[in-house]
């Protein structure tokens, strides 16, 4: 150790170290989370329907005596990160009264619960391959390529993979799945951001998956027409109603015509190249509105500048996510100021929505 190993710079290197270890072993709450995903700790808890001691809950999980100092241990992390409360329970007779810590599910393990339909357990499993690709990242920088790092380590992008072999359907199944339940949180963004809607006869949910949002527009406007343009492998034996109309294609060649465009969670899948492309579909596809069209993208906005520094850590690690997995990207909002204006789009608004995404409305 040298001189600067006092005072200020004590604490500094302390504090360094700390911070390092921190993120070093970030992974583990995500680890933990996924153990207790594959576990069905949440679900065993709902199904319970109150707080379960740990003696209970290991019965229930079926675990062999030497692991419940495990799920213990496992627990108090769990706890300590917001996914369950711990809860005093009186035990005991009369006499004896003991009090023993249950545990309640909180408002984030309630979004893991299998029966519901916001449910992320299937995002927080995960997969191998998106996973296993982070092993080659040393390589992917050295590639002179505009690959994915999910496509360097697994010889394919992310898209063709979902469809080629039976392990990868089930990475397209949880998939669709996550895209699904995030869906079901747009129900109650929808209530805020009503005025978007209102006057539209029609609309194209491009890249809309199996048509949950289009579903919960429906609901909330029963007279919008609604197309949900997505991948024959992913619409092909989907059958719509009077106002739900499912068409297979490809958003890259044409988007069916409507007075309004939908892409949800859609654009950060690709880069500025493939996005404005299909934002010039977009606008092709509304040209039959004139001014009235409009499209309305729903992404991330990143704000660098704010001062919620979870929320952009959230945001940048959603660009993460994008860039290794699809070579896609999330952006920021002068980033999307020059997509939309280089596709020819004269004006745009943008509203937070959901805490963390903005829905962008554009303008011809
Ligand atoms: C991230 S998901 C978003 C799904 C949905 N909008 C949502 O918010 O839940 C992207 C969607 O784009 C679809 N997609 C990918 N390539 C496409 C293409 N060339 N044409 C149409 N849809 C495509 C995928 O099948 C997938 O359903």
């Amino acid at each position: 150790m040298d001189e600067s190993s006092n005072g200020n710079d004590k604490s500094e290197l302390y504090y360094a170290q700390l911070h390092l270890y921190k993120h070093i072993y970030s992974f583990i709450s995500s680890k933990a989370l996924k153990s207790a995903v594959e576990l069905g700790i949440a679900d065993v808890i709902h199904n319970h329907g109150k707080p379960m001691t740990l003696n209970e809950l290991a019965s229930s999980l079926k675990l062999p005596p030497s692991k419940i100092s495990v799920l213990y241990r496992f627990m108090r992390l769990l706890t300590h990160n917001g996914f369950f409360a711990s809860i005093k329970k009186k035990t005991g007779g009369d006499q004896e009264e003991e009090e023993e810590t249950a545990y309640a599910l909180t408002p984030p393990s309630k979004l893991l619960v299998r029966s519901a339909s916001t449910c992320l357990a299937s995002l927080a499993s995960g997969h191998p391959r998106c996973m296993d690709m982070w092993h080659s990242s040393k390589k992917w920088f050295a590639e002179d390529k505009e690959l994915s790092l999910f496509e360097s380590a697994n010889g394919d992008n992310f898209w063709n993979m979902l469809n080629k072999d039976p392990e990868s359907h089930k990475l397209m199944s949880s998939f669709q799945e996550a895209m699904e339940a995030d869906s079901q949180m747009f129900k109650l963004a929808l209530k805020d951001c009503k005025h978007v809607f209102e006057g539209l006869e029609t609309l194209v949910d491009v890249g809309g998956g199996t048509g949950v949002v289009a579903k919960l527009i429906q609901e909330a406007f029963p007279d919008i027409k609604c197309t949900v343009l997505d991948q024959p492998q992913v619409v092909g034996n989907l059958i719509g109603n009077k106002n739900l109309n499912f068409v297979a294609g490809d958003m890259f060649k044409s988007i069916p015509q409507a007075d309004a465009v939908l892409l949800k969670w859609v654009l950060h899948d690709w880069n500025d190249e493939l996005a404005l492309k299909i934002l010039k579909n977009s606008k092709e596809a509304i040209s039959g509105k004139g001014k009235d069209g409009k499209v309305i993208i729903i992404d991330i906005s990143i704000d660098e500048t704010s001062n919620d520094h979870d929320l952009t850590e959230l945001q940048l690690n959603f660009d993460m996510v994008m860039l290794t997995l699809y070579n896609g990207k999330e952006r920021e909002k002068k980033e999307w100021e020059k997509l939309i204006y280089d596709a020819g789009f004269s004006s745009y608004k943008i509203t937070p929505i959901c805490d963390f995404k903005s829905l962008i409305e554009v303008y011809p």
